[in-house]
């Protein structure tokens, strides 16, 4: 798909809000080029009457007073008018940015399979300055020299109307070829963002897994990949800048050969006495105007092609619907309040990537009110599809999932997932405070229930140690802190957002024993009064499990306490040998 200049009408939305402010700018410029317009004017009294032999020094102080009083307005329209348009272009850009991330935030990751996180990046960024260049200032440049270009062509009629006629006749043979050049660098910009895209894409994957692109030592393998795609976006670019070069130069030579034109014209008049020299020089002004209005244009109209193609994207971001949303009328389920009840009715599922292999095949079961259940399996049984069901970010193709009572498509999604906890096997820590990590469960908690969540997670012993204790900065730029501390600050946060529902999914790696042991004291505590699921690698959990769920290839085969499970000698048990050495 090319990008047209119609495609600006998406920005109309963002631009709507600002009606005033458009209005304002509007006004200034057309002032600013009122005030331009009438420069050549003035110009023509001051030669023609100024100049004159008989003027007195006092005509000539009065007129070059007139030339200052017109500048000075059109200094004030034209700052007023660049407030006003930058404004804008800074306003609406950011508005649009916020509008578009918000979105991609609430997209299912279904999206992010298919789109990198790179490139949503990149779009954000690249995208949205090129779209604030140009409602910042290349489109009220394209503006102003539209109004001054139609102005100077209006007094030049008006004044001299044979000399516009072959003026007009020589800027049409500026249109032709530049409509054409024009349509090629259209072409070329997008494809030349596309690449911007893919490299930042790659460079982000990069430097997310650095260390193991480290310890691969793979660096120069990588700088080499990035600069390959750089190249590519290199070459591309470049073709657009060739194409875009000519364009200018084209431009520049045919309205300069209108000018010369009524240049020379002109000159022939005044020798003949059929113009005064004053006239000669607001004409030779006005067509200086009009064609560096031509040449202005043929600029912006590049730049507008290029922030088409920007805005394109960026509203392709902005409609994708996410394949999981909220239904229209959501049902309510009651709050329960000693733990969730959960029904699996025949849930069999596949990923949309892959439409052949089922990952869930009539999973069926049953939770009740404050429960916990191990879920054991081998790689790949489906556990982890699961809870990524359970939480809504997939939907199953057949069978249906209950909680509390009410199917889960049918509640509204903020309303089921503030029903579940999660504490993942490997806990993300965001760069900020261990105050602000354990509040991310619930942000309006007060310090006091974050200390008390921190205390249930056995967690206060060792954040007191920290540096600056709970103001102790995390993640990024701050303390690293042990596999064991992750996980019983992912614990404190669960706790704290206090949901009756309860998934974890235990760390394979091995703590060391009292770190275990926190962990483990930890999620006793979190589990208390709710109803759990557990995908369970260790012999504690399992045994202390009111139910075992063992899934083989997206089924449910067999369940039952760890006691019966063993005496049946079935999958579980041989599970279990593997596993935990029974
Ligand atoms: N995002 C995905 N897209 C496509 N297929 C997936 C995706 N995630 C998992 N799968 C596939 O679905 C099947 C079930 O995977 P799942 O992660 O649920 O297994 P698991 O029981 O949690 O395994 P493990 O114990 O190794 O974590 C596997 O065959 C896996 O390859």
């Amino acid at each position: 798909m090319k990008p047209t200049p119609q495609s600006l009408s998406g920005l109309i939305p963002f631009i709507r809000p600002y009606r005033v402010q458009v209005a304002l700018a509007g006004l200034f410029l057309l002032l600013a080029a009122g005030t331009t317009l009438a420069f050549p004017w003035a110009l023509r009294t001051l030669i023609d009457q100024g100049l004159a032999e008989q003027a007195t020094p006092e005509v000539l102080a009065t007129q070059f007073v007139e030339l200052f009083m017109v500048a000075a307005a059109l200094a004030v329209f034209s700052s007023a008018r660049f407030y006003m348009v930058s404004w804008l272009g800074e306003k609406i850009t950011v508005d649009l940015k916020n509008k578009v991330y918000a979105h991609v935030l609430q997209q299912s990751p279904t999206f992010f399979e298919t789109t990198q996180s790179g490139e949503v990046l990149s779009r954000l960024t690249s995208d949205a300055t090129l779209i604030q260049t140009v409602v910042g200032s290349s489109l009220s440049m394209g503006l102003r020299n539209a109004v001054m270009g139609v102005g100077a062509m209006a007094m030049l009629i008006w004044t001299n109307p044979w000399l516009m006629l072959q003026v007009i006749g020589v800027l049409a043979l500026v249109v032709f070829p530049s409509v054409y050049l024009g349509r090629r660098v259209r072409r070329l910009s997008r494809a030349s963002q596309d690449r911007v895209a893919d490299s930042s894409a790659m460079a982000s994957e990069v430097l997310n897994a650095i260390s193991v692109v480290q310890s691969y030592t793979a660096e120069r393998r990588e700088a080499l990949r990035f600069s390959g795609s750089t190249a590519q976006a290199l070459a591309t670019s470049l073709r657009r800048v060739r194409a875009r070069s000519a364009l200018v130069g084209f431009i520049i030579m045919a309205s300069s050969a209108a000018l010369l034109w009524g240049l020379y014209m002109g000159a022939l008049s005044v020798r003949a006495g059929t113009t005064t020299a004053g006239e000669l020089g607001q004409t030779v002004v006005y067509v200086v105007l009009l064609a560096s209005a031509f040449a202005v244009l043929g600029e912006v109209y590049g730049d507008v092609l290029r922030a088409a193609g920007a805005i394109e994207r960026l509203m392709e971001l902005l409609h994708t619907q996410s394949d999981v949303r909220s239904p229209e009328q959501p049902q309510r389920a009651p709050w329960p309040t000693h733990g969730s009840s959960l029904v699996l009715r025949e849930v069999s599922f596949n990923y949309p990537s892959r439409p052949a292999q089922r990952a869930l095949n009539g999973l069926a079961g049953e939770v009740h009110a404050g429960q916990t259940v191990a879920i054991v399996g081998p790689s790949g049984a489906g556990k982890t599809t699961l809870f990524s069901l359970l939480m809504r970010f997939y939907a199953p193709q057949q069978g249906a999932v209950l909680l509390d009572g009410v199917a889960i498509e049918q509640m509204d999604l903020h309303d089921l997932r503030q029903r579940i906890g999660v504490v993942p096997q490997e806990p993300v820590v965001f760069s900020g405070t261990v105050m602000e990590n354990i509040r991310y469960g619930q942000p309006d908690a007060t310090d006091q229930a974050v200390h008390a969540a921190a205390e249930a997670a056995f967690a206060t012993e060792f954040i007191n140690e920290l540096p600056e204790g709970f103001d102790t900065y995390l993640g990024d730029r701050g303390v690293r802190l042990s596999g064991g501390q992750r996980q019983r600050i992912a614990i404190a946060r669960a706790i704290l957002k206090n949901p009756p529902m309860l998934l974890l999914d235990e760390a394979t790696s091995a703590l060391d024993a009292n770190s275990e042991r926190m962990v483990q004291a930890a999620l006793e505590k979190a589990m208390q009064g709710r109803t759990t699921l557990v995908i369970a690698h260790r012999l504690a959990t399992v045994q202390r499990a009111d139910c075992i769920w063992v899934l083989e290839h997206g089924r449910l085969v067999e369940q039952g306490t760890h006691a019966e499970l063993m005496a049946r000698a079935g999958l579980y048990a041989s599970l279990a040998a593997l596993q935990f050495g029974e």
